[in-house]
């Protein structure tokens, strides 16, 4: 996935909000990213760009060789549907509906088969392989969010975003998903690209990417929650 000179602005004249201001950057295929700066420095704007979510106002996105920004409505939504699994802090499961109907729903909203054999791996893998016939109401939010995580996996996407995946879970359940994000990259070489405020669930990723003011303000790799909090620091209020 790849920012090409991005730039995103809401709304227009006086009241213009610069989101994003120029912003390239390549996540490298096969790692885990996280995405941090201060409130408002343009964190969600740059994940829902790379996701096809929000168009930019100028540059180009990649997810591979495809630029999303040439792709008719109709192929953006298939690319968004297959390619691109999306976790997100509020778990955004259907209550009425079981762990097992939950994770295949757009499957069969879509009308494609459901292949039930990878669906037990990926509840598997999850740890929600015996709660399968549960409700949401039914389950922790630790676990919540790995029925939403394989929710995201079902389609086998390229890569997965999550946006503060781990801003409503106790220090337990938010380590459970970290490492199940880690799994994820290591063992399936799927890209994991995560925007969060705590330096602790950054120390998961193999690098840090800093944001302030809508402008790149520099990466970490192999960071630990000391080195991110301290850069943190420096950036501004968070
Ligand atoms: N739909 C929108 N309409 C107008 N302005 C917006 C919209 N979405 C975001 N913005 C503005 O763009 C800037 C960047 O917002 P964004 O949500 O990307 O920041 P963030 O770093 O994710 O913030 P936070 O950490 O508070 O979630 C902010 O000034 C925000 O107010």
């Amino acid at each position: 996935m790849r920012l090409e000179s991005v730039s995103k602005a809401y709304g227009d004249g006086a009241g213009a909000v610069t989101a994003l201001d120029d912003v390239s950057f390549e996540v490298p295929p096969g790692t885990f990213t996280a995405v941090m700066g201060p409130s408002g420095s343009g964190k969600s704007t740059f994940l829902h760009c790379l996701a096809g979510l929000d168009r930019p106002t100028s540059g180009r996105v990649y997810l591979g060789e495809t630029e999303l920004g040439g792709l008719k409505e109709s192929a953006l939504t298939a690319v968004r549907r297959t390619r691109i699994g999306y976790v997100f802090q509020a778990y955004n499961l259907m209550s009425a509906l079981t762990v097992k109907q939950n994770v295949t729903l757009v499957s069969r909203l879509s009308n494609s088969a459901v292949d039930e054999a990878w669906l037990a791996e990926i509840l598997g893998r999850v740890g929600m392989g015996e709660h399968a016939d549960r409700y949401p109401n039914q389950l922790s939010g630790g676990q919540q969010q790995r029925v939403a995580i394989a929710r995201a996996l079902l389609t086998r996407p390229d890569a997965v975003l999550a946006d503060e995946p781990t801003g409503a879970l106790d220090t337990r359940s938010s380590q459970e998903v970290l490492r199940l994000f880690r799994q994820i990259v290591d063992e399936t070489g799927q890209t994991v690209l995560m925007v969060t405020h705590d330096p602790v669930a950054a120390s998961y990723a193999d690098s840090v990417v800093f944001l302030a003011d809508g402008r790149l303000a520099g990466q970490l790799p192999r960071p630990t929650p000391d080195q991110v909090a301290d850069r943190m620091t420096h950036l501004g209020n968070w």
